[in-house]
């Protein structure tokens, strides 16, 4: 088939009935639920850029081997160029949807190209997962399908490991071997999107230990495979926000949700790892399926802090307080945390490597670096949104007060901005800013930038830790050299 169209990614949506639980009930139609509306409409956008003129050449290609034109996620980069054209699609949907949304279908797809090319690592252990990630990668590009993932054990007692839960299948495990597939129960989180996507794949990050054999898993199956439970955290908005009040929170919200797997059967063909503790662990690190789309993240974190950026740089100009070196400060801070970003996104593509099985990797420090760095800079992007609007974040009226005859003087008098900035250009703007920084919408935002790469605070040490590996002190032994008392001593 290739790309897809909008229309057909929501036809994909309406024939199938995955199990949604939404608060306290079960989702019967999933296209029709109000919640989940609007950002399906945003994600067809995407499938339709795929046909748009504007985009296609940019961010599809002719598939070498089945003649269809897919998706550049799908592309294995072999070179700078094969790079360049996967940010392009990373770039397009990122600017699409303003960086609030990260788990986009580029965004696994890219995952599953890079275990695909890493097959492999998985012949190493056992050819079948190596057939099975490979016949799925096909499988995935040639229907243009979209992707959840929950790669985290639920936060239960995080002191102890999968096996020393008090119940043996809280964390998601193999409980038994069947010749239609493997049998498997516990859960999972927190796969994003769930509810609107076509198939969930599920792998982990490294820290398996002895004991934990039966957890040490990844497969794919599709997202309505009778016995998977999506439940989904509490929405934060109900689909029947107007635009003008919330321009971004009734658009861009991505559901987030736990996975529950009761006995669920998964067929062979889709087990790509099990009962191998070493195989999980390496498989993180060792198939780029953390560094490949790492760079979809670099693009789209860029974008998300530019977006932030540009927010209050215009929020500050429509009140007339960019005069104040106080916010002239605070702004600068921010259009120089984003060149920063801008600049190691550049470093990461022109230093790539090519592996020794001829993939092009985008470089590990400098993409590391932003996956620390926006952490802090994205909240701090938030907190100065707050410092520059202020209380007027709280004044504004709702798009009703403005149809009202009775109040049109008030609000054209006094919800005016700085000379040339009419109430409705101040208020929307307000609006806008009031989505990113104080709604529930926004604090969700930030959580996203902190943790939806894991925890930054285990990630900077691995980097660290990385980082002493492949940098010697020679600076240091340079200097230190000078001093001749060692080779006195040794002499005595
Ligand atoms: C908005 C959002 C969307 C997400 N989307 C997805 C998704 O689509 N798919 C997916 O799989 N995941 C997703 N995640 C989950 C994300 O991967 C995890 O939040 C992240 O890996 C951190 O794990 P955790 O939340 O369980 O925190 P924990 O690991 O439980 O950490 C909680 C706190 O305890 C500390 N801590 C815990 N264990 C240790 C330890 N061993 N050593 C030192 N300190 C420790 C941490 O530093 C942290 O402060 C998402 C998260 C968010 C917030």
């Amino acid at each position: 088939m290739g790309v897809r169209t909008g229309a057909q990614y929501i036809e994909g949506l309406k024939s199938r009935k995955p199990e949604v639980w939404l608060s306290g009930r079960k989702v019967t139609n999933v296209f029709e639920e109000p919640v989940f509306k609007q950002p399906i409409l945003e994600i067809a956008k995407l499938y339709d850029m795929q046909h748009d003129p504007e985009y296609r050449e940019q961010i599809t290609h002719i598939c070498e081997e089945t003649g269809e034109r897919v998706n550049n996620a799908f592309l294995v980069p072999k070179s700078y160029e094969d790079l360049m054209k996967r940010r392009a699609v990373f770039e397009a949907f990122a600017k699409a949807t303003f960086g609030l949304m990260g788990r986009t279908p580029d965004f696994l797809n890219v995952v599953v190209t890079s275990m695909y090319h890493n097959a492999w690592f998985f012949e190493k252990y056992n050819k079948n997962w190596a057939d099975n990630i490979r016949n799925y990668y096909k499988y995935l590009r040639d229907n243009d399908l979209f992707l959840t993932h929950a790669i985290i054990n639920p936060q239960n007692d995080r002191s102890k490991s999968s096996h020393e839960q008090k119940d043996m299948f809280t964390h998601l495990g193999a409980v038994k071997e069947t010749p239609d597939g493997l049998v498997v129960r516990g859960a999972k989180m927190l796969a994003t999107l769930a509810p609107i996507t076509d198939e969930v794949i599920i792998y982990s990050f490294p820290g398996f230990k002895s004991g934990d054999e039966r957890y040490a898993l990844a497969f794919a199956i599709p997202i309505d495979t009778p016995g998977l439970r999506i439940i989904c955290r509490e929405p934060m908005q109900d689909g029947t926000r107007s635009l003008f009040d919330h321009p971004l929170a009734s658009r861009f919200e991505e559901m987030d949700a736990l996975l529950v797997f009761d006995d669920v059967v998964v067929p062979w063909d889709r087990v790509f790892l099990y009962n191998n503790v070493e195989a999980a662990n390496l498989l993180y690190p060792m198939t780029g399926a953390g560094q490949q789309p790492a760079h979809q993240s670099g693009v789209r974190g860029l974008i998300k802090l530019q977006f932030a950026t540009e927010v209050a740089m215009k929020l500050a100009d429509s009140i007339g307080v960019d005069v104040y070196l106080n916010v002239q400060n605070d702004l600068g801070e921010l259009a120089q945390s984003l060149e920063s970003i801008r600049a190691l996104l550049r470093v990461a593509e022109l230093e790539y490597t090519i592996t020794e099985h001829g993939e092009a990797m985008p470089a590990y420090i400098p993409l590391e670096t932003i996956r620390g760095l926006l952490p802090k800079m994205y909240p701090r992007a938030i907190e100065v949104l707050q410092i520059i609007g202020a209380g007027g974040l709280l004044m504004s009226p709702t798009g009703a007060d403005f149809e009202n005859e009775e109040l049109r003087d008030s609000i054209e008098n006094y919800y005016v901005g700085r000379e040339g900035v009419s109430s409705f250009d101040r208020v929307s703007l307000f609006k806008l800013a009031w989505d990113l920084c104080g709604e529930a919408f926004g604090q969700r935002l930030l959580q996203y930038e902190r943790y939806y790469t894991g925890d930054p605070i285990r990630k900077r040490g691995i980097f660290y830790n990385n980082f002493k590996r492949m940098h010697s002190p020679d600076m240091v032994e340079e200097a230190l050299k000078v001093s001749t008392l060692k080779k006195e001593m040794a002499a005595k």
